[in-house]
């Protein structure tokens, strides 16, 4: 059977929260395997509890569902899964987020979660080719202090480390709370990313460029409130990680017929197609293009151009960059 054009398109995934990827049927194994009591009986009433009306709905049941993963063998059978699931959707290279601070506030050694996720990535490019680069978020419901304990404790690590992000509940913790620490880590050479324009206003987006300084925007929905931002992130080619599944899940769209990433790409911004929290919110990251695809009727340029746009917005060499493109533009300029 010949691929789907969705699926045969090479795509990188630039916003996925490795927690977010934890399956039902892996939380029921995880809990058995390490004696640990979930307040579900069974797969069919943990997604039956996924019916959220916002971002922190999802969040209170993210973080409970997370309490199961304790060892380096946890994080690395919730990576692996989530390799050989982005593998079967034409990901190529995956830049995932994981929070440290939701398993060291338990008492889960900060190098169990990051080796554990280390082997899964570099099993994932011996199995599948796929490429995949780490990026530490903070919780921004925690303090800056915390966030710069975290960066320490990071320390050794820091060489296989890509970037810093900021991710929780983003209303009342603007990022101009986390300026100090996204500058130290900036100092440290890593690359900067932010949550903001979920839930939040415009005016996080701005504090996020111009505070924070940042690489990349996760998200950044409602910056379309703001003309003249809109304007400015795409005269600056600033990188959007939109999420449409995510945005549907969490309420920020009311169908997804609503969603506005062709509005996006009609205005200039580098949006691009990501599943945030695939397992929370009905979808990897091929659905997640095929929702949007058969709701705003996006044609094979729009989706070629959201493919590569994953690619000039992702972390990789340019050389890397360039040979991917060169591969979605196959896709759609047969020689
Ligand atoms: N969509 C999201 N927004 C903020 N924090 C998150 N953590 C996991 N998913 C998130
Ligand atoms: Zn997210």
């Amino acid at each position: 059977m010949t691929k789907d054009f969705i699926t045969a398109l090479p795509k990188a995934e630039l916003h996925l929260h490795i927690e977010g990827s934890l399956e039902p049927e892996l939380m029921f194994a995880l809990a058995a395997r390490n004696g640990v009591a979930i307040p579900y009986a069974s797969v069919e009433e943990v997604r039956a509890a996924y019916a959220f009306s916002n971002l922190q709905d999802f969040l209170d049941i993210y973080y409970a569902g997370a309490d199961v993963l304790r060892t380096r063998a946890d994080f690395h059978d919730l990576a692996a899964a989530y390799f050989d699931r982005a593998a079967a959707d034409g990901v190529v290279h995956a830049e995932i987020m994981f929070d440290p601070q939701t398993h060291t506030a338990r008492g889960i050694p900060f190098a169990e979660v990051i080796e554990g996720l280390l082997s899964a990535m570099a099993q994932a490019q011996a199995r599948h080719g796929i490429t995949s680069a780490l990026i530490m978020s903070f919780l921004r419901h925690l303090s800056e202090e915390e966030a710069f304990a975290t960066l320490a404790e990071a320390t050794p690590w820091l060489d296989r480390i890509t970037a810093v992000g900021l991710d929780s509940s983003e209303v009342g913790h603007p990022p101009e709370k986390f300026a100090r620490v996204f500058a130290a880590a900036r100092g440290r050479g890593l690359k900067l990313v932010a949550h903001a324009g979920e839930e939040g206003p415009p005016e996080y987006v701005r504090q996020a460029l111009d505070v924070l300084a940042v690489d990349r925007i996760d998200h950044g929905n409602r910056s379309l409130e703001d003309p003249a931002l809109v304007e400015r992130l795409a005269r600056e080619g600033m990188t959007l990680t939109v999420c449409p599944l995510s945005n549907l899940k969490l309420c920020v769209v009311d169908r997804i017929e609503d969603h506005p990433i062709d509005a996006m790409l009609a205005q200039g911004l580098r949006a691009t197609i990501n599943s945030d929290d695939p397992a929370y919110f009905g979808g990897y990251v091929a659905d997640n293009y095929r929702a949007v695809a058969a709701a705003r009727g996006l044609d094979r340029a729009a989706l070629a151009t959201l493919a590569r746009n994953s690619f000039t917005g992702s972390f990789l060499p340019a050389d890397a960059v360039a040979a991917h493109v060169a591969r979605v533009d196959a896709m759609v300029h047969p020689a």
